[in-house]
């Protein structure tokens, strides 16, 4: 079986699983980790952001709804003998105790409920912002007081709307990176605590 290297981490991949794209490389190319720092990637998929920030994190937390990509990220992070790594079956925040200085999620974002396990990867809810205005909404909960967000999204589900539920939730959201694919921009949005 030939293994993708993506940043030097070698992936096993699986088709219940998304596998990483342009979406994944902006974040990684986008995100900043400091030495020392906890982490927290929401939705990890095959855990490479996760393992890429554990290169610099003291320790980090991969949660993911689909236990595919848990069990997949797992065997990742053996695979490229990371265990500064955990990952854990959970639906956004629901088994995530703590607060983190770093919070990643590269979200599902078009509109359609969820049929099999790598659909969770693509849709989210029936207006497609469901699964993000849940994590908006939860996310300030799971921060350290100068803990910061970077979200990933397309401009198919409205930037501008994220940047209003950023607001209620008392986060102060700015897009610090975009790519313009075939029908839509891919944004990163990083997200602080108002000071
Ligand atoms: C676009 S993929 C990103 C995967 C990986 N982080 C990457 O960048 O390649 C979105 C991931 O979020 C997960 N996901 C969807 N809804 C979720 C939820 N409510 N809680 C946790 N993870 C979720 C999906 O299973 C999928 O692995």
């Amino acid at each position: 079986m030939t293994m993708p290297i993506y940043y030097g981490i070698k992936l096993e991949l699986h088709s219940d699983v998304y596998e990483p794209a342009e979406d994944t490389f902006l974040l990684a190319e986008t995100l900043e980790v400091r030495p020392g720092e906890i982490a927290l990637d929401v939705g990890t998929g095959t855990g490479l952001i996760a393992l890429l920030m554990a290169r610099k994190a003291k320790y980090v937390l991969g949660v993911d709804v689909n236990p595919k990509a848990v069990e997949l990220a797992r065997r990742n992070a053996r695979l490229n003998g990371i265990s500064n790594v955990e990952f854990r079956l959970s639906d956004l925040f629901e088994n995530v105790s703590g607060r983190f200085d770093v919070i990643t999620f590269n979200a599902p974002y078009l509109p359609g409920e969820p049929e099999k396990a790598i659909d969770l990867a693509l849709v989210g809810g029936k207006t497609g912002r469901e699964v993000i205005d849940r994590f908006i909404a939860e996310v300030p909960d799971h921060l350290n007081e100068n803990g910061r967000v970077y979200l990933v999204q397309s401009s198919i589900t409205g930037v501008e709307e994220t940047m209003r539920e950023f607001e209620k939730a008392g986060l102060r959201g700015e897009v610090i990176a975009r790519r313009h694919l075939f029908f839509e921009d891919i944004v990163v949005i990083l997200a602080e605590k108002k000071g």
